[in-house]
């Protein structure tokens, strides 16, 4: 285990150097892993670890088709790799529930029943066993209950995998029924690609992560680029022009110096005008947004997030809602104009 110093804090990480494909290869040698829920996290692990070697069989309900229809078209077979949830639960010995959070909870007492001693139950979110009071998701003493939690979209999980890049992942370990529970839990977290590997609690990882999503990486990021293009058109600037100083110069050009090297590196290679108002205006925006990040993590610690979803996500028409809500963005004055940008792209014009 590496010792890092992030920033003055040291660390532990575990990076596949130290725990090697070939060590996972071993540790799940007699493993049969089931991916039960092949939508967004269930394809991209599913097939990382495929490809890496292991056996991988997937439990999807069959009338959710789209799902369905997807594990067929990446080559997994009825009846041989895909089955009912239920049958691909009892068939394996690590069981990875990624199932939405909701449909963890409706599909608990049937996946809980074909549970055997000695298996192991793994997460990628901390999200039904912190929150059991609303779940009533409570495992047996006898199975590893683990977690793995790529730090990233499902889609860039496969993506970056495919380029040869990883997305880190933090881990945990709730329960250690037959104390090989890290083993495990390591081996899973490098066999589906992740880039580093950092422990958490499941308390941890469930907090940090509603707060992460809710705020900067999506709601937060939604708001403010929605506030500021808002602001342009009312000040009489043109569509293309409000979306590319608020978007397409963000994704094209300044958040790809952050990725590279840091908030200082992007910042030294805009003009001393930006640089001056940036670092003038960035401590405003700090100090507005802080009730509201106090806000929402109270939010999430008192359970009023994870109510929320489970309430709007059990319903049976859920997805058709946040798809019309999803379509009313995509509809919007403003990323109709992204469309556009995007389209002018050089290496997509013409397409
Ligand atoms: N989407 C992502 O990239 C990430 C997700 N996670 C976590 O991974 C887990 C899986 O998330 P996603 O892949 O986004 O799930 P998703 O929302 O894409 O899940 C869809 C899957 O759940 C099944 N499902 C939903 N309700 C069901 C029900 N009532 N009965 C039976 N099956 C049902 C669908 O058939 C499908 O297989 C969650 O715990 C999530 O918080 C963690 C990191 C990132
Ligand atoms: C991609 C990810 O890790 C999120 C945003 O937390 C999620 O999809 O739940
Ligand atoms: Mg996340
Ligand atoms: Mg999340």
């Amino acid at each position: 285990m590496a010792q890092i110093d992030f920033g003055g804090v040291v660390e532990e990480v575990i990076t596949s150097e130290e725990f090697t494909l070939e060590k996972a290869r071993q540790v799940l040698a007699d493993e049969t892993i089931a991916v039960l829920g092949y939508g967004v996290q269930g394809p991209a692990q599913a097939l990382n670890m495929r490809d890496n070697g292991f056996k991988v069989i997937i439990g999807q309900l069959e009338s959710d088709k789209v799902y369905w229809d997807k594990a067929v078209a990446d080559g997994f077979v009825p009846g041989e790799t895909l089955f009912s949830i239920e049958e691909a639960a009892k068939r394996a010995t690590v069981i990875q529930y990624l199932l939405s959070d909701a449909g963890q909870m409706a599909t608990w007492d049937a996946v809980k029943a074909c549970l055997n001693p000695g298996d192991a139950l793994y997460f990628s979110h901390g999200f039904s066993i912190v929150y059991k009071d609303q779940t009533k998701i409570i495992p047996p003493d006898n199975v590893d209950v683990i977690l793995v939690a790529p730090k990233g979209s499902g889609r860039n999980v496969r993506m970056n995998f495919l380029d040869g890049s990883g997305i880190n992942s933090s881990f945990a370990i709730f329960q250690d029924a037959t104390g090989r529970a890290r083993e495990r839990t390591l081996a899973l977290g490098i066999a589906i690609g992740s880039g580093y590997l950092f422990p958490t609690t499941f308390e941890k990882e469930v907090y940090s992560d509603l707060t992460g999503e809710r705020g900067v990486l999506m709601g937060c990021l939604a708001g403010v680029m929605e506030a500021q293009y808002n602001l342009l058109r009312k000040h009489g600037h043109s569509p293309s022009e409000a979306f590319n100083e608020t978007v397409e110069e963000l994704t094209q050009s300044l958040i790809r110096l952050v990725a590279e090297n840091g908030m200082d590196w992007m910042y030294a290679n805009c003009s001393t005008t930006a640089q001056r108002g940036a670092l003038d205006w960035a401590p405003k925006f700090r100090d507005a947004v802080v009730p509201v990040f106090d806000r929402l993590y109270e939010s999430v610690i008192d359970g009023s997030e994870t109510r929320r979803v489970l309430e709007a996500n059990s319903t049976p028409d859920y997805r058709e809602k946040l798809n019309a809500e999803l379509a009313v963005i995509g509809d919007s004055e403003m990323w109709r104009t992204g469309r556009a940008v995007r389209s002018l792209r050089p290496e997509n014009r013409g397409k």
